[in-house]
């Protein structure tokens, strides 16, 4: 049985690709590779953590030796790598962190795969998940980025991400390893950790807590389902070509403020308040330092050449997303306090 090694697979988008690669490919061993970091949480998994075709793997991917000795022993058909700090605010305060995980990191599961798989790379594949955030911020309603667009990072994470597509660039080009890129833009859906736009604001509505929209809310972001995400995974992986990037994006520009209206309107209707009544929670903060002010993704060479679209129309996502938080309070309550956090590194310390 061919094996594949997931990085990050415990986080949110993570656990996506891990469930749908599990399910829908019982021709591969999936092997989980997580350091379960403040944003990794095998709760996310718990439906298929008895498949036969599931193992999970504590570790981190800075650790090079570790690296170098699971995947050399591995004989790992294929390297799908999410394993990131992902949090734009996090790498302001704290870019370090950002280059170790997602820069350091990288190169070590470069180097660990080019060891292992030692000039023979038939049938082989080591597949980088990146951000549309790599490409910088447009201004013109109307622009896109496409796969051509010149690469412009402004924040500490989108200056890390891009810094590690250039690596697993240069190891296609210097050692010929078999690689594939994809740059995605902001994905939504359950297990998103309630830092970010959409979780953090739906914790905060269901606390009764201020809803912070940084600036006036005019900035622009082209919003995916999660799930609709990891089927573009898949499809990449399978059918993509060797060197290529390809971009993943829902056709989906949302302003901040307007977006935070919506999810706002759909928390009145599903909490019964009456309408407006959750919006009064809206504060305006500072705005975020270096804040990009839109991005947008083209992904018509995906569409045109691998057949994949997003499925899923925003506000049905949306509404399913409410419903999953919702029907999941506990598990917003467990992140947050970092129970699970704390359950799991208990667990794997006792083994
Ligand atoms: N969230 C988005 O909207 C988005 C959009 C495009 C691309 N991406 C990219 O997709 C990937 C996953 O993003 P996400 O939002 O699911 O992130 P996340 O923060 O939810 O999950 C990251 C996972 O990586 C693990 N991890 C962190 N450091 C590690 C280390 N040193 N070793 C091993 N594991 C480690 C964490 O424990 C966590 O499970 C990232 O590479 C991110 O850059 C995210």
């Amino acid at each position: 049985m061919k094996k594949i090694l997931i990085t990050g697979g415990a986080g949110f988008i993570g656990s996506h690709v891990v469930r749908r690669f599990v399910t829908n490919h019982p021709e591969y061993h999936i092997y989980n590779l997580d350091a379960l970091t403040y944003a990794g949480n095998l709760e996310n998994l718990r439906d298929i953590e008895n498949a036969p075709n599931y193992t999970f793997v504590k570790g981190d991917i800075v650790d090079a030796a570790f690296i170098d000795k699971l995947i050399g022993e591995g004989d790992f058909h294929g390297i799908v790598h999410l394993a990131a700090e992902s949090h734009v605010d996090r790498s302001i305060s704290d870019p370090m962190s950002f280059v170790m995980t997602n820069v350091v990191g990288t190169v070590n599961l470069l180097n660990a795969a080019k060891k292992a798989w030692k000039d023979d790379f038939t049938g082989r594949r080591f597949y980088h998940v990146s951000t549309d955030e790599v490409y910088g911020e447009l201004h013109d309603p109307g622009t896109f980025f496409t796969e051509d667009t010149k690469y412009d990072p402004r924040s500490p994470y989108s200056a890390s991400k891009a810094s590690s597509d250039h690596f697993v660039r240069a190891y296609q080009n210097t050692y010929n390893l078999p690689v594939v890129i994809s740059n995605c833009s902001n994905n939504y859906g359950p297990n998103h950790f309630p830092e970010k736009l959409i979780p953090l604001m739906i914790n905060n509505i269901l606390a009764g807590k201020p809803l912070p929209v940084y600036g006036k809310g005019e900035n622009v972001r082209d919003w995916l389902f999660v799930e609709d995400h990891a089927i573009a995974i898949d499809v990449i992986f399978h059918d993509g070509k060797n060197g290529e990037t390809y971009n993943i994006g829902g056709h989906n520009e949302w302003k901040n403020l307007d977006l935070v209206l919506l999810l706002c309107r759909t928390m009145d209707k599903k909490l019964g308040r009456e309408e407006g009544e959750t919006e009064k929670l809206i504060t305006y903060v500072t705005d975020r330092a270096g804040h990009d002010l839109r991005y947008a993704i083209d992904a018509t060479k995906l569409s045109e050449e691998l057949g994949w679209k997003p499925s899923l129309q925003f506000e049905e996502g949306l509404e399913r997303t409410v419903d999953w938080y919702l029907n999941n309070k506990e598990w917003l309550e467990n992140v947050t306090s970092g129970n699970y956090q704390k359950y799991y590194a208990d667990m794997y310390a006792a083994r």
